[in-house]
């Protein structure tokens, strides 16, 4: 359950005197998510939700993702309002940890997305593009194609003991990537983590995202690559063709690619199956250190997606243009 931090009531009351908000009605931990304590807020103004900024987000770094929240609300994408205090600060601290509130959004996101739900997260990440388009932050994207190989090295014996050999497969696909890794492409904000807990549905529309602290300045295609990973599998490792090309569809209906992203996108999906591969590997390790109580997900998950693009290269490539006009 990702509540680290708990709250007495006397110090949730000092916390939000120094906000516009009412009494506090409702106060409640919740159970999902890994980085940050969340916290269900009611008061006399409506829902929010309270986070205490844990360890894994740099709290340097909170100013940009917070800004990009507000920016994106502006500019008409369904994502969380952060609330000013009554000096106009986004950032609060809490129990002397970084904390902020923002709106609490409606909607419900799905474990096991149909083919619909792609073809919707396919069109809110696009929305999600347009919004972000201008917004004057920057941040570059530490886990992007640069930091692979330096992320593996201490890495490959963990690799080792998943599977005998695939240190030396993770190498390779490493050169490779390194190589036809494109250099110039449409880039702009990226969610950089839009998987299905992160995405909220209402009657099967899209209706909001979550969880912007990986976001970051990269191909915007790369997004679409990583939601490809995180969507479009099926329990047994294989790529659910349909449901991709629905996926890029829902893309394309408010973002056409342009034929050099196109072209790009079997590549790049193959290294954001590399790049959540390396975040899993080196959570596990970590996890079992310390003994987490957070159960790590599984990196051997995305080396069977890794598999599949590496398999693609060599045959044909993913088809994912199938859909009529797109
Ligand atoms: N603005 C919001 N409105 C409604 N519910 C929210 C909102 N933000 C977060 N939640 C709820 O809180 C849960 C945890 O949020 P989130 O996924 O951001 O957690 P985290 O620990 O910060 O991130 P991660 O999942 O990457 O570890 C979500 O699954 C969702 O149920
Ligand atoms: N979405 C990531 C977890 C970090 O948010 C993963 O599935 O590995």
């Amino acid at each position: 359950m990702a509540v680290y931090t708990d709250i007495t009531d006397a110090e949730l009351e000092a916390f939000l005197s120094e906000f516009d908000l009412g009494a506090p009605l409702v106060f409640k931990g919740i159970a999902e998510g890994i980085q940050n304590s969340n916290f269900l807020l009611e008061t006399e103004r409506g829902r929010f939700i309270l986070t205490i900024y844990e360890r894994g987000v740099a709290h340097e770094e909170l100013p940009y993702f917070l800004n990009l929240l507000r920016w994106l609300a502006e500019h008409g994408f369904p994502s969380a309002t952060p609330v000013a205090d009554r000096h106009g600060q986004l950032l609060s601290s809490l129990r002397g940890k970084p904390a902020a509130i923002v709106g609490f959004l409606p909607g419900l996101s799905v474990r096991r997305p149909t083919v619909e739900h792609c073809r919707e997260a396919g069109r809110g990440l696009a929305w999600l593009h347009q919004a972000g388009a201008g917004y004057p932050g920057r941040r570059a994207n530490d886990l992007g194609q640069a930091a692979w190989a330096p992320m593996f090295e201490p890495l490959q014996a963990a690799a080792e003991g998943f599977k005998p050999g695939l240190a030396a497969t993770i190498k390779s696909d490493l050169e490779v990537l390194a190589r036809a890794w494109p250099k110039d492409l449409p880039s702009g904000v990226i969610h950089a983590d839009l998987f299905p807990d992160n995405v909220f549905f209402q009657n099967g529309v899209f209706a909001a995202a979550i969880d912007f602290y990986f976001a970051c300045d990269d191909f915007l295609a790369y997004d679409l690559a990583i939601c490809l990973n995180a969507w479009c599998f099926e329990p047994d490792g294989s790529l659910n063709v349909t449901a991709a090309r629905a996926m890029v569809a829902g893309y394309q209906s408010l973002r056409p690619l342009s034929a050099a992203e196109r072209e790009a996108l079997p590549v790049l999906a193959w290294g954001a199956a590399m790049r959540f591969f390396l975040s899993r590997l080196s959570d596990w390790g970590m996890a079992a250190a310390e003994g987490a109580f957070v159960r790590p997900k599984n990196p051997m998950e995305y080396e069977r997606k890794l598999a599949v693009h590496r398999a693609a290269q060599g045959g044909g490539g993913l088809m994912l243009f199938g859909e009529a006009g797109q």
